[in-house]
């Protein structure tokens, strides 16, 4: 129960966005931050990501310049990081926002995020409302097969629909529909509470989630077991560590969940300044087949300019950016082909 303590008679509304890599919560997140905005309110955004060099906190900055941000971009969040994490939080919470707004990498346990906002020095002072976990409706039937590998993975995946207080089936304009209600019923054996919207680039009525609801989130114990044991400020010995011997390339062996090990692998690759061909470039990656599963970063096409560059699946967007940042490109897979990478982007014929 909530202590009677006067400074603590305001806590601060949290939604936390979860969902699948490429799902759409950077897309939802953005949608969410307009509304807010819109309705006068001051929110802040505390995002975790994959990779060596943030591509979703430069789109949001762009956007909104002025923008309370505080992001953990790629290592493990493991339980040796916590405390990086919660201090991120309690920064932004000094800053007095209206609203914060959490958007986890797409493969972080968002159970364990409301295991941390439980701790001593948040408990009080935050009150999550509201987990939106974005499903993307295009490949989610096929999750279980693709990652039939990675039982952790999986376990991960499982785990965000399990939270969720809203499930956002996105991408239904690239889904076959008549796939929809098998959707449903997956999701709903899943998560039987959770509310379902069906929807293209996130587009929902935002307007409930902005404002307290009367029931804040508690989980049931189970939801908060990890996918990996681990111990409190010890480091994980799960991981291995890779070394490339081009500086040019980082390459991450692990996810940057939060606090769970998975098989996953993050390669960043700085880009030369010289423009690539755009229809090379994602034959290049389509050729990578399912072990590629996202990509994004900003690339200089063959007209000379700079765009922020996505791909999930077989699908890619180019968008033409102001932004003037160095090529890169960050790369998130099962099982990367580090050589055919370096050979086909770095030096294309
Ligand atoms: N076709 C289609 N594309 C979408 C939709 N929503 C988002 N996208 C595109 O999907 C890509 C991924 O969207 P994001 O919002 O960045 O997804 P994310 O979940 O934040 O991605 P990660 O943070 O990398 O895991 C982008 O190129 C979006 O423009 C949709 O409803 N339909």
């Amino acid at each position: 129960m909530r202590p009677h303590c006067s400074f603590i008679t305001n806590p601060i509304p949290v939604i936390l966005i979860t969902g699948f890599l490429g799902s759409g919560k950077t897309t939802l997140l953005l949608r969410l931050l307009k509304k807010a905005i819109q309705q006068t309110l001051q929110p802040a955004v505390f995002m975790n990501e994959m990779g060596r060099i943030d591509v979703d906190g430069a789109i949001l900055l762009e956007e909104f310049p002025s923008l309370k941000l505080k992001k953990w971009v790629d290592g493990c969040m493991c339980c040796s990081q916590r405390h990086k994490v919660e201090r991120g939080i309690l920064d932004l919470l000094e800053q007095k926002p209206d609203l914060l707004i959490l958007e986890l990498s797409g493969v972080a346990d968002p159970a364990q995020i409301h295991k941390l906002l439980a701790m001593p020095s948040l408990k009080y002072r935050v009150e999550l409302n509201h987990v939106l976990t974005v499903i993307d409706a295009e490949h989610f039937l096929d999750y279980n097969s693709s990652f039939a590998s990675d039982r952790e993975l999986i376990h991960t995946l499982h785990q965000q629909v399990r939270t969720a207080t809203h499930l956002i089936v996105n991408k239904t304009d690239v889904t076959e529909l008549s796939m929809l209600p098998q959707m449903y019923r997956a999701l709903s054996r899943i998560n039987p509470s959770a509310q379902i919207s069906a929807c293209v680039a996130c587009d929902i009525n935002l307007d409930s989630f902005l404002h307290s609801s009367a029931f804040p989130v508690c989980y049931p114990e189970q939801i908060h077991e990890p996918a990996v044991p681990y111990t409190d400020g010890q480091p994980n010995t799960n991981l291995r560590i890779l070394t490339h011997p081009d500086p040019k390339v980082i390459v991450y062996p692990h996810a940057s969940s939060l606090f769970s090990y998975l098989e996953l692998m993050s390669i960043t690759v700085k880009l030369s300044p010289h423009p690539l061909n755009p229809t090379r470039l994602e034959q290049t990656l389509i050729h990578m087949g399912s072990s590629l599963i996202r990509v994004k970063g900003y690339v200089k096409s063959s007209d000379g300019y700079l765009y922020l560059f996505q791909g999930s699946g077989e699908r890619f967007v180019w968008r033409p950016t102001l932004l003037s940042t160095h090529p890169y490109l960050v790369f998130i897979g099962l099982e990367l082909d580090r050589e055919y990478i370096e050979h086909e982007i770095f030096h294309p014929v």
